[in-house]
């Protein structure tokens, strides 16, 4: 890190936090508290100019500089994550930022008129930022109190408030809280045609990633995910081996035997029929939590059995045999019986996945020519 940004990040971490939503809460404090610093200049200025009387202004500065340092204070503290509907506590500065706008109202005299921009800028706010429900309630909450002042001013000090502008300026804000009231509505189906449309694109994203990684027929693993998943396993337990635990990854590559007859026999929906009932059974026999099982291609499958030794895999395959023969697939008669070979190879590291396969696939290739319906270890 260079030098001057040490310091700086040192200073944004002790006046926001650190990174987060809590530290975007406590940034928008500041903002606010910084365009209330601003409005304390322009009423500075109006004093200057003579058209506030400064103690009042004085009074009203102190106000908005203090609520602004105090939800400051709360957002720092952590005390709005109480309040889960609203952490940002939006709503509750929307309204002191209102009250704070009908107060400069009452003792801005002539140049009032930019005080009621200023309302319109806040309720905007309000629009973006909180549930339809909620900006409404704002902008009449606002109108309300603007219209009170409005009311009170011109009847109070007439010379300063003529009854006529005052009208004039209630049309305004009446304008102003129906528009707002009417928009928050609009963008509310907005944001829930928005919401709708990103959950349908999650679900859709999450259907083609499980596309992406499992073969449609069968539910498995996949050619390519099953490379990665071995991958991992290695990864894994090459981390183990640090701490004198040895890699002990077997893999099995199975073929069913005579497929073809299958499918000649009896159609290709009852070969698929039958490469799903390997499937089925081959998931339930193998430890479900650590063993994997993929399909390779066409009626070859890859096992991967993690903690396993070639020994310990060709006991687990040749009781995934036996399991296929005591429940032959009962979609023809007699039930299909359905065998294969295999070939069981030792993988010991990630660059030696492919000789491994190889291995297999070798072995197994034996087991076809020795007969089928048997296991060799590579
Ligand atoms: N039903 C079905 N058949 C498939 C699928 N993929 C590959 N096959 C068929 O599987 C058969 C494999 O035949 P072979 O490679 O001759 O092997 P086999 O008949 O099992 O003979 P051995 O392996 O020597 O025992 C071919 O007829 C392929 O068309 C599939 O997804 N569904």
């Amino acid at each position: 890190m260079s030098p001057p940004a040490a310091p700086l990040s040192r200073a944004a971490m002790l006046l926001l936090g650190p990174p987060g939503r809590q530290r975007v809460r406590a940034s928008q404090c500041l903002l606010a508290l910084l365009v209330f610093v601003v409005f304390a200049g322009l009423q500075e200025l109006e004093v200057m100019l003579g058209l506030i009387d400064a103690a009042q202004s004085h009074w009203l500065t102190a106000c908005n500089l203090g609520g602004s340092l105090l939800f400051y204070a709360v957002v720092r503290s952590g005390l709005n994550l109480r309040h889960e509907r609203d952490p940002a506590l939006t709503f509750a500065q929307i309204a002191f930022a209102l009250v704070s706008i009908a107060w400069s109202y009452a003792i801005t005299g002539p140049a009032r008129g930019a005080v009621l921009a200023i309302m319109v800028l806040i309720l905007q706010f309000g629009m973006f930022a909180l549930r339809p429900g909620q900006a409404r309630a704002l902008a009449w909450f606002g109108f309300l109190l603007i219209a009170t002042v409005m009311a009170w001013k011109s009847r109070t000090d007439p010379e300063r408030y003529p009854p006529q502008v005052e009208c004039a300026h209630f049309m305004f804000a009446a304008i102003v809280a129906a528009a707002v009231s009417a928009l928050s509505i609009r963008f509310g189906q907005l944001r829930r045609r928005l919401q709708e449309q990103k959950q349908d694109l999650a679900v859709a994203l999450e259907r083609i990633r499980e596309m992406a990684a499992h073969d449609e027929l069968t539910g498995l693993l996949n050619r390519r995910s099953m490379g990665e998943a071995i991958r991992r396993e290695l990864e894994r337990q090459r981390r183990q081996a640090g701490v004198g635990v040895p890699v002990n990854v077997s893999l099995v590559l199975v073929d069913i035997d005579h497929f073809k007859r299958i499918n000649d026999g009896h159609g290709h929906p009852i070969g698929d029929l039958a490469l799903q009932h390997f499937s089925q059974l081959a998931r339930e026999e193998l430890r479900g939590s650590t063993d994997v099982v993929a399909r390779w291609g066409g009626e070859e499958f890859l096992l991967m059995l993690p903690d396993s030794t070639p020994e310990q895999a060709r006991a687990c395959v040749d009781r995934l045999r036996r399991r296929l023969q005591a429940v032959p697939l009962a979609v023809t008669e007699p039930p299909l019986a359905i065998n294969f070979s295999a070939g069981v190879a030792a993988c010991l590291a990630e660059e030696d996945i492919e000789q491994a396969i190889e291995q297999a696939d070798q072995a197994m290739y034996r087991a076809k020519t020795d007969g089928r319906g048997r296991t060799e270890l590579g």
